[in-house]
């Protein structure tokens, strides 16, 4: 019952105004298609409109035949006249036919190919839009349709090629009516006009829902994944969660089907007022040709010929009016992309800024505030931060659940900006600075490191995914991190696929993830490394093992900022920013904080600390209830 349903303000926009933007579309759609493949594009615009061109030749020489066969004088003169419009029916129909099916071949070719241009166009800008961007629920609802829309950008070529044979065929077919009488003309729109207004209007109807809806599917569709999702299976069966899960599905999709069946029922009607409308016109079109017959404006063989213009022209323009609407659905999805890209080009991370030094000597925090955008009770993260990080020493960020630091950190990374105050990388502001240079300078093992679904090597290698994928790197990098037993141990080694539910594919435990996501930053090779809880899911040894190749680290001369609630793992951190609600309570080395009786870090570190003391016969005497043995100084 979270998820809303919202109207965007596009949906306001009337038939008309999306009739009129059609158009555009149209030629963004060919634009789409000259990118993806030009000659392909050629190819079919040219048999579309020499089958077009055919086709009204073909009708003019049917119209040519019945006017000689109904005219006077004996069959088989009849016959003989009309045998040179006979053999144009005959050519023109083989000609249409040869360019139609060149024009299937063509369009065969195209329409993949505009698909994964249309794809790719969105896909590379989503990319590189603002990490607040991808958070945004607004966004996202974007996202959702535009996915339809790269679908539907393919299906608009087949659509505009239809529209462009029903156009010619439709023209062809107007312009004999208007030879053989003025008046047939407008009676024809007239008979088409009614089921124009009802599939334009069904089809608005049917977005409009669409768009309505589409939260609700969304969540409908993930409640039926999570049914079949292999992380969620455990919890699934030993829970019982099974049926609940589907009771809500199943409500969710009966509401779903409520509205299926409103538009149905709805377009029912709509189709039935357009239907009387055209019975109307329909007869008032033949009453008029018999008027004409009638009053002998009009002889026979014209009025023969008539008919058949009559009922090829509006069975032109009743395609003509389909292949539009399903042109205008399709467009609709497309404007939807459009809109897409243009607020993903509004939202990306800029390509430049001002160059950040190659070694940086400090990153200050100068009273940074931060709220996450469209949090609901604007609750700020951060609240007049003030740390330094001086390079080359060990900063811990500890403190209670959501005081912050993962916050902390990832403004560091240059994944949000302050809303207030400043981050500056020596003299350089990062919301002014060249983003990807400053990307390229940090590697971060986070709190929910992802666990790429490809082979143990991609995952180290993608760390640095430009270099080479060579094995004494990646080896290198798994023994720092203590990975390389893990690797070892895998069935096909560097090349075992880590993604269980896929052939050959092969399940690795937390911990051995763990090692290989710092494996991954190890590879990375940045001058400064964010790591937030590394060792959760480490067993014992491996876990002081990371903290002291942390260690080694910075007395190689990298950064190291070290989140982390196991307070005894940071008495090697130079410098210890205690937060809390998202503000700096207090800060200083190990000794400096465990000096301050009634201090948060010290009480934090003894509540941890007790949980460790042994009760039995090796304990000593004297340290009950004060935690470790060991005194709390560095290098100890
Ligand atoms: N992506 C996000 N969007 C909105 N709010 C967020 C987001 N991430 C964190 N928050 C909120 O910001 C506050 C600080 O969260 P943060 O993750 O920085 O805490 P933390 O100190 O790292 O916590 P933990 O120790 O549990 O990892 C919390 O109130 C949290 O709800």
């Amino acid at each position: 019952m979270g998820w809303n349903q919202h109207h965007g303000s596009f949906l306001e926009l009337g038939l008309r105004t999306m009739v009129a933007r059609m158009p555009r579309l149209i030629a963004s759609t060919i634009r789409l298609a000259h990118r993806a493949d030009p000659r392909a594009l050629r190819w079919v615009a040219g048999a579309e409109l020499g089958g077009g061109i055919a086709q009204a030749v073909g009708l003019v020489a049917v119209s040519q035949v019945l006017t000689h066969v109904l005219n006077g004088g004996t069959t088989s003169e009849r016959l003989t006249d009309a045998l040179p419009a006979f053999l144009a029916v005959a050519v023109t129909a083989l000609i249409g036919a040869l360019l139609r099916s060149a024009s299937t071949a063509g369009t065969g070719r195209l329409e993949p190919k505009v698909y994964r241009v249309a794809t790719e166009e969105y896909l590379e800008r989503v990319a590189r839009v603002e990490l607040a961007a991808v958070e945004d629920e607004e966004f996202h609802k974007l996202l959702d349709s535009a996915q339809w829309g790269a679908e539907s950008a393919r299906r608009m070529i087949k659509f505009c090629t239809s529209v462009v044979t029903a156009a010619i065929s439709f023209i062809a077919a107007a312009g004999v009516l208007t030879v053989l009488h003025p008046a047939l003309l407008p009676l024809l729109a007239l008979m088409t006009l009614p089921s124009a207004w009802s599939s334009l209007t069904i089809a608005r109807r049917r977005y409009i829902s669409f768009h309505t809806w589409i939260q609700h599917a969304r969540a409908g569709q993930l409640l039926g994944r999570l049914l079949i999702d292999a992380q969620a299976a455990p919890e699934v069966r030993v829970h019982n969660i099974g049926p609940f899960l589907l009771r809500h599905f199943r409500t969710m999709a009966e509401t779903g089907e409520r509205e299926q069946t409103r538009l149905a029922s709805l377009a029912a009607r709509t189709g039935l007022v357009a239907s009387g409308w055209t019975g109307i016109t329909t007869a008032a079109t033949y009453a008029t040709l018999g008027a004409l017959l009638w009053t002998g404006a009009m002889d026979l063989a014209v009025a023969g010929t008539a008919v058949i213009a009559v009922r090829t022209g509006s069975a032109n323009l009743e395609g003509l009016v389909v292949q539009l609407n399903f042109l205008y659905e399709e467009s609709l999805f497309v404007a939807d992309l459009d809109r897409l890209c243009r607020e993903a080009d509004r939202r990306l991370i800029p390509a430049a800024g001002l160059p950040l030094p190659d070694k940086v000597r400090t990153i200050r925090f100068e009273n940074v505030s931060f709220t996450y955008p469209g949090t609901t009770d604007d609750k700020p993260a951060l609240t007049g931060v003030d740390i330094t990080i001086p390079a080359g020493r060990i900063v811990a960020l500890v403190g209670n659940n959501g005081s912050g630091k993962s916050t902390l950190a990832k403004l560091l990374c240059g994944l949000y900006a302050p809303d207030s105050g400043r981050i500056l990388w020596d003299d350089v502001d990062t919301t002014e600075a060249d983003r990807t240079a400053l990307f390229d300078r940090v590697a971060v093992v986070a709190q929910d490191f992802y666990r790429w679904p490809f082979t143990a090597r991609i995952n180290v290698a993608i760390g640095r995914p430009e270099a080479p994928h060579d094995e004494p790197l990646l080896d290198a990098a798994a023994e720092y991190a203590g990975a390389d037993e893990t690797v070892a141990s895998l069935p096909r080694g560097w090349d075992t696929l880590l993604a269980r539910g896929y052939k050959g594919g092969h399940q690795i435990s937390g911990g051995q993830w763990q090692r290989l996501g710092i494996a991954r930053a190890r590879h990375r090779d940045a001058q400064i490394l964010v790591v937030d809880e590394p060792t959760s899911a480490l067993d014992a040894e491996a876990e002081q093992r990371a903290f002291d190749q942390i260690r080694a680290l910075s007395a190689k001369g990298q950064t190291v900022i070290l989140i982390t609630h196991r307070l005894h793992s940071v008495r090697h951190a130079d410098e210890i920013y205690v937060l809390d609600e998202g503000s700096v309570t207090e800060h200083g080395s190990f000794d400096e904080l465990m000096a301050v009786e009634e201090g948060p870090f010290r009480k934090m570190y003894l509540i941890q600390s007790r949980q460790y003391v042994h009760e039995g016969p090796a304990q000593v005497p004297g340290q009950r209830g004060e935690g470790v043995r060991e005194a709390p100084g560095r290098g100890d």
